[in-house]
């Protein structure tokens, strides 16, 4: 794991936009498209600002989150809404957009459909992650139904039910995570970073984001 620690907020959001830019024009100057999974949540908003006015063929670029909760696009817990509101926006709005939700009642109901879109896309070329302070990464909670499935099993999807999310949630499993051709994670604030530095001396059942720490670049800024 590689650390990158930054001055301020403001400036690893600028410099870490510029750097997946960078590293998603690399991808496309050698594959016909990139795929490319990000984190919903409250951190990545600013990354996303900076992002979608980057000058590459976004027509070539398709975006998808790590995870999303089970919740409509009208609920201002939807990842999906930030994403719409936040990434596909400007000249990322080019972008294909790869859904991990769809209407229906529970996650269960239309796994095997977005499991089905999401395969073409992998291996994907390009994560980026978010933690929360409980070390879940993606929506791979501690103490969640199907752990063990999501950091074991060969799965790509995962449906996840946590004492620690207030809603079921649907989640790109670890083998999916771990096969990234590049991966970065994100965290700000004293509390993270003691919780990601704890984690290295955790199991993944223990703390989620232990399973993808090896060869990841983390992003730290203190506020
Ligand atoms: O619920 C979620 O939490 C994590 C961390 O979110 P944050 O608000 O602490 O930044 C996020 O990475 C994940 O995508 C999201 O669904």
């Amino acid at each position: 794991m590689e650390f990158i620690e930054y001055p301020d907020g403001e400036m690893m959001m600028i410099q870490l936009a510029n750097r997946l830019a960078g590293e998603l024009r690399q991808v496309l100057s050698t594959h016909d498209h990139a795929s490319f999974a990000v984190p919903g949540g409250t951190t990545p908003g600013p990354i996303f600002d900076n992002l979608c006015s980057a000058n590459l063929d976004w027509a070539r670029v398709h975006v998808m989150l790590t995870d999303e909760r089970w919740v409509p696009e009208t609920s201002e817990r939807s990842n999906t809404r930030l994403l719409r509101q936040r990434l596909l926006t400007d000249r990322a709005a080019e972008a294909k957009y790869v859904p991990l939700y769809a209407d229906a009642p529970t996650p269960e109901d239309k796994l095997a459909d977005l499991q089905e879109a999401l395969t073409p896309e992998l291996p994907l070329s390009l994560v980026l992650l978010g933690m929360g302070a409980d070390m879940h990464t993606a929506s791979i909670f501690p103490g969640a139904d199907q752990l063990d499935l999501a950091l074991n099993g060969t799965d790509r999807l995962v449906a996840m039910r946590a004492p620690g999310a207030p809603e079921p949630r649907i989640t790109l499993s670890a083998a999916v995570l771990k096969q990234a051709m590049s991966r970065h994670i994100v965290i700000i604030g004293a509390e993270k970073r003691a919780a990601l530095e704890r984690a290295a001396t955790l199991t993944p059942e223990e703390a989620p984001v232990a399973a993808v720490l090896p060869g990841s670049i983390v992003h730290w800024a203190e506020s």
